[in-house]
């Protein structure tokens, strides 16, 4: 059985604490972590949430844990963000389950510290298939199903170590300004549309 996440003790609130009643996030990544601690927030301000990532045992549990500490609701849901055919289901039971989305928090990633010189073809690969395709790809299905007719907002989770370089982060710095660089030319392409 997975670890356990732990929910924040004496939660200090910073926004208006219904600010996001009647809102439904879509966590991917979110039964583990920062993802977990960030849906968390998001329900501790009154959002609804699903999260998805591929162990179950885990996304139950983690589940679990936010509705006790938050009184929100939170749906598990499996997935791989690698397989398309997955996260259409997990959209679609999302929007069954939930009637919506508003907010789509793009954290699931793939890490471990290797040296660029015993990194395999795949080792990259998959680091890049989860992190960058991964974010493309939830996005992508999010957008189609539910944001291009009623809006919503898009968070990526990326990090610092590809801005300069950092030693054993060939492949996770590849992927997050991969990430950093998608979400640039999203924004342009919105923009001009
Ligand atoms: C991540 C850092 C870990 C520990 C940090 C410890 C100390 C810190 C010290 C210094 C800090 C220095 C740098 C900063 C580092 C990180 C912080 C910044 C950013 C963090 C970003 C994150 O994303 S953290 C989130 C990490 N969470 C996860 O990774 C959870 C999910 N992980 C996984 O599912 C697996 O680990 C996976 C990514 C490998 C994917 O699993 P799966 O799809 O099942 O793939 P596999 O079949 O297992 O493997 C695929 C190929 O990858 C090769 N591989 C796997 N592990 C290693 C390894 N350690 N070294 C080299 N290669 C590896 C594997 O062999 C497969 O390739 P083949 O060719 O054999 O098929
Ligand atoms: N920890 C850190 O120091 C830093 C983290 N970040 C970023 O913050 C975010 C969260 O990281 P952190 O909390 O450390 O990591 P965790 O390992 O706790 O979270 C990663 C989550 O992603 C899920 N996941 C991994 N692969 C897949 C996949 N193929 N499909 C669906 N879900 C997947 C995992 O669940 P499962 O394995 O069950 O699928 C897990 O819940 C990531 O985007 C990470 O890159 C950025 C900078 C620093």
């Amino acid at each position: 059985m997975a670890i356990p996440e732990r929910c924040i003790e004496n939660y200090k609130y910073t926004f208006q604490k219904e600010l996001l009643r009647g809102k439904v996030a879509f966590v991917t990544g979110g039964a583990s972590g920062i993802c977990f601690t960030i849906a968390e927030v998001l329900m501790r301000h009154g959002c609804d949430t699903v999260i998805v990532s591929r162990r179950m045992d885990k996304l139950k549990q983690s589940a679990d844990l936010l509705m006790k500490a938050t009184g929100r609701r939170c749906v598990p849901i499996q997935m791989d963000v690698r397989k398309p055919e997955q996260i259409i289901k997990a959209v679609d039971e999302a929007l069954a389950q939930m009637g919506r989305i508003d907010i789509l928090i793009n954290g699931a990633a793939g890490n471990f510290l290797a040296p660029a010189a015993s990194l395999s073809f795949n080792a990259f690969k998959t680091v890049m298939e989860i992190d960058a395709h991964g974010t493309f790809n939830v996005s992508k299905v999010v957008y189609d199903k539910f944001f291009k007719d009623h809006g919503g907002m898009i968070v990526n989770i990326t990090a610092t170590l590809q801005m300069r370089g950092t030693a054993l982060q060939t492949h996770a710095g590849s992927a997050k300004a991969a990430i950093g660089k998608h979400a640039y030319c999203h924004q342009l392409n919105v923009n001009n549309t």
